[in-house]
């Protein structure tokens, strides 16, 4: 069946082709966005949501979604979106994160001209017949100091226009190295020094639990008389009451806002103040960045809908298209080595260790790790995936420990997985043959040979004679038919055990009858 992929917000119409190209289903209900129940209602029909901002992806809308796999954000904040609850069921979080960089950046310049000549104002009071052409007196940004706080992919686009424009452009970003601030010609500065020095403040941070605000009351005190302040990132950054005063007062000359603590912004403490210009989230509406963000995320919903292939997500590793079909059985092998020793863990998992020899430890082993501890974990947790596998451990207290050797010893490629408890240390091996097929090659340092089949029944024992004629009459009496039988041992007369495929579910009184048979130690049902 095809995926069904739906779209909430306004994306551009191109969105919608390049799903139906790639051969996904589409819906195209781009005011769904504005009403959430409606939104809950059809939500679990669909494997993909497209959105943009207006759509709130919250834990209800998430619980109501059995099948969705992917939301993609037609855009780059991803703050409309639960990231941790959409983790926990699963879903990937795909943005789009340059698409629209250069259209918000160019707003942010406009605004910074609109604020220094007053432009709406002058064009209202024109249009409207007055004609004051003492009133607005302007001043020119030459030689400025514009004061970038964040200096991303925006801000960086932002500084290099005002370098153009001749001004003087001083950063404040804790993540900007010297060496970038020395490539992009602006000066790095701590915050105190920027709202100190700056004649324009442009922000382009996203909004965090260190952003918030980070032109308070008291930062705003900290700015030159006739400062001007441009947002066009997120509403919460300016603390917008002081921000008011400041502008009453005339402290700040002018402040011009694409965004606002609250959306849509249908009243706010700037409206209608002097030297205030808003703008309703405009920063990325242009039809270039519209058609780039559109095309962007429906191309990476689709490459991982139909390939597995996992690009600009905020909640899981990328995997490119060339990377995708590589991984594809070593995700399969990380999964059913961790299915088999989640079936036979019976307490609680304090370590997870996983070990990757040889050509396998050069791919993205992040994924592969994820798909391990899903496996590990569904025995106990049903609802866990590989997107949702790592926190969900995290939170149980379990250490995932990673380790890759390049070296290649008797395989191409060799997976470990030892689980660790309280009472116990378990580990089983695995690779992946030629034919694309993984295997179990060593549980607890014994070698074995034996593919993971739909059912299974593995035995321990002490390696004695007589063992698995006894064992073989027991299933065949109980009309179970043994596909396929695995053996291996330590040594003479140690430790044995028995990995074996049969035909149909294996019942829980025949599982009974061969723990009782002589040597055996444990008989485990398992299913892959
Ligand atoms: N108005 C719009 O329509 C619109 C459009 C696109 C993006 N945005 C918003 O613009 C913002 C920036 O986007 P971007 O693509 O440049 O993001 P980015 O991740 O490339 O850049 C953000 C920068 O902020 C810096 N930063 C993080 N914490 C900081 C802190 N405490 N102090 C100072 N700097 C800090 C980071 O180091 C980074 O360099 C985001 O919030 C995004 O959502 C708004
Ligand atoms: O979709 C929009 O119009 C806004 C996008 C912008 O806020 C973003 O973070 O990319």
């Amino acid at each position: 069946m095809a995926p069904r992929v739906l779209i909430s917000d306004a994306l551009s119409p191109a969105a919608v082709q390049i799903f139906k190209d790639r051969g996904i289903e589409v819906d195209f209900q781009p005011a769904l966005g504005k009403d959430k129940d409606k939104l809950a209602e059809i939500i679990g029909d669909y494997d993909g949501l497209a959105i943009r901002s207006a759509t709130k992806v919250t834990p209800k809308i998430l619980a109501n979604a059995a099948r969705l796999k992917v939301v993609g954000r037609a855009g780059i904040g991803v703050d409309n979106v639960d990231i941790p609850a959409a983790t926990a069921r699963g879903v990937i979080v795909m943005n789009t994160p340059f698409g629209n960089s250069i259209t918000t950046a160019e707003h942010a310049i406009a605004m910074m001209f609109a604020l220094a000549r007053e432009i709406p104002a002058a064009d209202a009071s024109t249009q409207a017949g007055k004609w004051e052409k003492n009133r607005f007196m302007g001043v020119e940004l030459t030689a400025k100091t514009l004061g970038v706080i964040g200096c991303g992919n925006i801000g960086s686009i932002v500084a290099d226009r005002a370098l153009g424009l001749k001004m003087k452009v001083v950063a404040y970003d804790p993540f900007l190295s010297p060496e970038r601030a020395l490539d992009l010609g602006v000066e790095k500065v701590e915050l105190d020094e920027l709202l100190a020095r700056a004649d324009v403040i442009t922000l382009h941070t996203p909004l965090t639990d260190k952003t918030r605000n980070v032109l308070s009351a008291e930062a705003i005190a900290k700015t030159k008389k006739g400062v001007r302040i441009v947002n066009c990132a997120r509403g919460g950054l300016v603390d917008e009451a002081a921000l008011a005063e400041a502008l009453k007062s005339g402290h700040v000359a002018g402040a011009a806002f694409d965004v606002f603590v609250t959306e849509p912004a249908t009243e706010n403490p700037l409206f209608g103040l002097p030297g205030v210009i808003c703008t309703p989230h405009l920063g990325a509406s242009t039809t270039e960045a519209q058609e780039n963000v559109a095309l962007q995320v429906a191309e990476q919903m689709s490459d991982y809908l139909l390939r597995g292939a996992i690009s600009n997500a905020v909640n899981f590793p990328s995997i490119t298209a060339e990377e995708a079909p590589k991984l594809k059985p070593f995700i399969e092998l990380a999964e059913k080595l961790g299915s088999f020793a989640g079936q036979l863990t019976e307490t609680d998992i304090k370590t997870v260790r996983i070990t990757y020899d040889g050509a396998v430890a050069g791919l993205k082993i992040k994924a592969l790790t994820s798909s391990a501890v899903a496996g590990l974990l569904r025995p106990a947790l049903q609802d866990v995936n590989v997107v949702s596998a790592p926190s969900i451990a995290r939170e149980r207290g379990i250490v995932i420990e990673e380790t890759t050797r390049e070296v290649a010893g008797d395989y191409e490629s060799l997976v470990t997985l030892t689980v660790v408890t309280e009472k116990m240390e378990r580990s089983v091996s695995g690779t992946v043959f030629a034919d694309g097929r993984p295997r179990i090659v060593d549980i607890k340092g014994i070698k074995v040979d034996a593919e993971f089949a739909p059912s299974m029944l593995y035995v321990t024992n002490e390696d004695r004679p007589g063992f698995v004629g006894r064992f073989a009459s027991l299933l065949g009496d109980a009309g179970l038919n043994i596909a396929t039988f695995a053996l291996g041992r330590d040594r003479q007369g140690g430790d044995a055990i028995a990995l074996v495929e049969v035909d149909g579910t294996v019942p829980a009184e025949i599982i009974d009858k061969v723990q009782q048979l002589p040597s055996v130690k444990q008989a485990k049902p398992l299913v892959f």
